[in-house]
């Protein structure tokens, strides 16, 4: 299986590497613009083939989409990332034509990939990309609730001091600071609803923290972060390829489903060999549909502005 990242920049090249050395896929190619990097990343991560022990074949390409033709996913991990003090709704200006091109270019010699939008604002890059190439949508994939997600079971873990390992949970709405719905209610320790063991308040920090979770990590790194974001792609790519039919939050088209229509958003569903094969109806109660809408009235707000570049 193949699969092409656009942009091999830290989460592009993260990606590649656990991509790699999980045998995710058999072939990966980066693809950049700024000269030679693509192809120096995917030399570096080739040299760790025989230390971390894996056989699927890299390569990089400055802007040579002829070498990606063929690829069952292609993740669009290119733009520019966010600087503290900045939203991901900052990006807007700049990635919505980046993505857009980087979006026609891969159709061009991979017609049939799904494509993994990671560029930020993610939502608003999704439903972008979703409108400007006309694909159904099963086969474009907003990646940040899988993110968001792990994220929230790392707090939870801390508030609990269990193994991440140990929590379920999932983040809903919208990949934004303040449009994420991390579902408290719903999170467990093994089986065990969270609540049975944490108090509204420390469910609030959790909460609190694990939406502005990429916010405190740009502050700390002086860009925004890459492993997590790296890893949750490869975790997404990997449900694709390998048709595990996890149940993942992405964000996606929806038509009526959780209240919403003409918009992608993050909601629960089933990832496997066709992207998107269902959309799952979490029951949520009355405050957790309101932050949905509210949600929804945010990205609704920011794709306006795609005006320019659809
Ligand atoms: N959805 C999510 O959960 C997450 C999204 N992001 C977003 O992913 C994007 C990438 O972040 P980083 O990798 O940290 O940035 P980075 O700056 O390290 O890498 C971006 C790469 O894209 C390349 N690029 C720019 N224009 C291009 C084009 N037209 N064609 C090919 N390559 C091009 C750049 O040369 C650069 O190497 C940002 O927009 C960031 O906000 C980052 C983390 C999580
Ligand atoms: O915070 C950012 O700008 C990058 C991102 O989407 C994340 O790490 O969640």
């Amino acid at each position: 299986m193949k699969v092409t990242i656009v942009g091999a920049g830290n989460v592009g090249a993260t990606c590649a590497d656990v991509i790699s050395y999980r045998g995710i896929a058999s072939e990966v190619v980066l693809v950049d613009i700024k000269e030679g990097f693509a192809e120096g990343k995917a030399m570096d991560i080739m040299q760790c083939a025989t230390t971390t022990v894996f056989n699927t074949q890299l390569s990089g390409t400055t802007g040579d989409y002829s070498k990606t033709a063929g690829s069952d996913v292609v993740v669009i991990t290119s733009g520019i990332p966010r600087k503290p003090g900045m939203t991901r709704e900052e990006l807007i200006g700049i990635n919505a034509g980046i993505v857009k091109s980087v979006a026609d270019n891969v159709l061009t010699h991979s017609p049939n990939a799904i494509i993994v939008v990671v560029s930020n604002p993610m939502d608003t890059m999704t439903y972008l990309t979703l409108k400007a190439t006309g694909l159904p949508k099963h086969r474009v994939i907003g990646m940040g609730g899988a993110l968001d997600s792990s994220r929230f079971k790392y707090f939870l873990s801390k508030a609990l001091d269990k193994p991440a390992n140990d929590i379920q949970g999932m983040v809903i709405g919208g990949h934004g600071d303040t449009t994420m719905i991390p579902l408290t209610r719903l999170a467990s320790y093994n089986g065990v609803p969270v609540s049975n063991f944490l108090s509204q308040a420390e469910l609030d920090k959790v909460a609190a923290d694990t939406m502005v979770g990429g916010a405190t990590l740009t502050g700390l790194l002086g860009t925004s972060a890459w492993y997590a974001p790296g890893a949750s792609v490869a975790y997404l790519v990997d449900s694709i390829l390998n048709d595990q039919k996890r149940m993942i939050p992405c964000s996606v088209f929806l038509e009526g489903e959780y209240g919403q229509e003409d918009i992608c958003m993050g909601v629960p569903c089933i990832i496997g060999k066709n992207g998107i094969e269902k959309i799952v109806d979490v029951q949520l109660n009355d405050a957790e549909k309101a932050l949905f809408a509210k949600s929804a009235d945010a990205v609704r707000n920011m794709n306006a502005d795609l005006k320019s570049v659809l």
